[in-house]
């Protein structure tokens, strides 16, 4: 199982990740409250083991930002939460993470575009184009459309529901945000439990 632990933003919460098993790490370089510069998510990566995947988040940035990005803080993979088409995709240097947001439980038909590239589905945009805390309808969704895909689930997880998620949808991996913060704040002891609880 995949694990992403997104909104990075300080050494103990990286520690927490990466000590605990999460086979990715995110860092929002969009405007957001978890928003970091490329140059201080290089420094929060310094430790980082090659085995663990470093995720960089954007939102209709332009493909010369987004490389620059990824030169600075070798990043290993690109989450892209815009209006981004898969042509877009196709052309960056790392494997790419698409982000949908599925309202009513409806997988879009840009899906199919995007086979060569991996799926996150999450809650619709909110304040911020992700990273809500929001959970999308599970119920409704349409999963033999995802027959073929590597897809996270995301959207609204956090460490009471995680299995649940992963009993449902069958994904190749779960990624959170707000559910394993306390206050906003990436919360140790449920990166911790949320891992433990991807793994079972
Ligand atoms: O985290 C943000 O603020 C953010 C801002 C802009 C684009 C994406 C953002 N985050 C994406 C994520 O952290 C997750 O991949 C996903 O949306 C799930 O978040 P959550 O529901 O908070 O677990």
């Amino acid at each position: 199982m995949w694990i992403k632990i997104c909104g990075l933003s300080t050494d103990a919460a990286v520690v927490a990740a990466v000590a605990n098993g999460a086979t990715h790490i995110g860092f929002v370089f969009a405007e957001s409250k978890r928003q970091v510069t490329p140059e201080y998510a290089k420094y929060l990566s310094r430790n980082v083991p090659k085995t663990v995947k470093k995720v960089g988040l954007f939102v209709n940035e332009s493909l010369a930002n987004i490389e620059e990005t990824i030169a600075t803080v070798s990043l290993d993979m690109v989450q892209l939460h815009g209006q981004e088409s898969a042509a877009f995709a196709d052309q960056l240097s790392v494997p790419v993470i698409k982000a949908f947001g599925i309202k009513d439980g409806n997988l879009p038909a840009e899906l199919l575009a995007f086979k060569q590239h991996i799926i996150l589905l999450d809650a619709p945009p909110a304040k911020f184009a992700g990273g809500s805390g929001h959970q999308f309808d599970w119920e409704k969704v349409d999963l033999a459309m995802l027959s073929g895909y590597h897809f996270f689930v995301a959207g609204g997880l956090n460490t009471d529901n995680v299995l649940d998620a992963i009993r449902i949808f069958k994904p190749t991996g779960v990624d959170v945000s707000s559910g394993v913060e306390t206050s906003g704040v990436k919360d140790l002891d449920k990166i911790k439990t949320f891992i433990e609880k991807s793994n079972r």
